[in-house]
């Protein structure tokens, strides 16, 4: 496990008249997943390569457990850092073993046979069963299972950062899903520590505890997605996430934003007849529930101590996605944006 902590860091790309990324501070905690989102050019991946050192900072540290980058052998760093990108990058004349196999090589320490079963491990992980796919080529695999090979072979040292450039980018919307998926499901099993450089903000409000939002160089805002849903800060950070996007309100506000604080409504006595909702349920899924069923109130309890907190109801709903529309400032239109 690992933590980032990015200092006051700046790149300046030599003839260029600003900097690419401008004095930004932020913390990735361990084994979390923080996804960086901005217009093009805004410097996320300046950002993401500076972490394993293949661009040097201008100025400014990058500490990866307390210690600074800069004072580690790149090639070292680098076995630590799991890195994936788009352009898989797979060697087209070795087979799929293969491909994982030299990246788990170069961690060392594994005899023949383990190193074999290592890379089967990885296949098993990534969902590509090693029977059927250890002897293909790349070249024998649709885009999404190259991908998969490629996040195999990114934690075959098993690195405990991983940094992720658009790795699913290039997919097609259903196969990006599933990978998106895939992802998650790997992540509850070996938390790592996750930067993800991401164009897609339902792919950053999907993956991400953390989005950090730049432009122009500068970090904007970091924040869970909720937090940057209801309390964008700036006008800009307002229309990259579409805080005004009613559905994603549904999809990431809680039910305890909407509650109509009336405990009394419902007693205790009487919970075992009335319809409940657990208090870390979202507005569409409260909204889903009251339209599937023929009651018009929602009790929403604490699971942790089975405390009943208030009521939920469409009208309540409503009420809150009405509030966060009138508390979010006008949006202007940023020049460049193409999110
Ligand atoms: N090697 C380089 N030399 C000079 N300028 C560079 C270099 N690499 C990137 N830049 C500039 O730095 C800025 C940030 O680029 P970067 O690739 O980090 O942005 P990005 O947010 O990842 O963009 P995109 O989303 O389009 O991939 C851009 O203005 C880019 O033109």
């Amino acid at each position: 496990m690992a933590q980032i902590a990015f200092r006051d860091i700046t790149k300046r790309y030599p003839g260029t008249p600003a900097p690419a990324v401008d004095a930004v501070s932020f913390d990735v905690p361990e084994g979390s997943t923080c996804v960086l989102v901005g217009t093009s050019g805004s410097g996320k991946t300046t950002l993401l390569r500076m972490v394993n050192r293949l661009i040097e900072p201008t100025s400014g540290e990058i500490l990866v457990d307390g210690t600074n980058v800069l004072r580690e052998n790149p090639i070292q760093l680098r076995r630590r850092i799991g890195y994936v990108i788009q352009q898989v990058g797979l060697f087209p004349h070795m087979t799929v073993a293969e491909n994982v196999r030299v990246t788990a090589e170069i961690a060392g320490g594994w005899n023949k046979q383990r190193l074999n079963s290592r890379v089967d491990e990885l296949l098993d992980l990534v969902g590509l069963p090693p029977a059927d796919y250890r002897k293909r080529f790349p070249r024998q695999l649709s885009g999404g299972q190259q991908q998969r090979v490629g996040l195999a072979r990114a934690l075959a040292t098993d690195p405990a950062i991983l940094l992720m450039d658009e790795p699913f980018g290039a997919l097609d919307a259903i196969t990006r899903a599933r990978m998106q998926d895939e992802l998650q499901r790997i992540q509850r099993d070996v938390h790592k520590t996750i930067l993800f450089v991401s164009h897609d903000i339902d792919e950053a409000f999907k993956l991400g505890d953390q989005i950090a939002v730049m432009s122009d160089g500068k970090l904007m805002q970091i924040g869970s997605p909720v937090e940057l849903l209801a309390r964008p800060a700036n006008d800009f950070v307002s229309q990259l996430v579409g805080a005004d996007n009613t559905l994603r309100q549904l999809q990431y506000l809680p039910v305890t934003t909407a509650l109509d604080n009336r405990p009394e409504v419902v007693s205790s006595a009487h919970w075992g007849d009335a319809a409940t909702c657990k208090s870390d349920a979202t507005l569409l899924d409260a909204m889903l529930q009251l339209l599937s069923s023929d009651t018009s109130t929602l009790t929403v309890f604490d699971p942790t101590n089975q405390k009943q907190l208030g009521t939920i109801t469409l009208t309540s709903i409503n009420r809150e996605i009405s509030r966060q529309r009138s508390t979010q400032a006008p949006i202007n239109q940023p020049e460049s944006s193409h999110a």
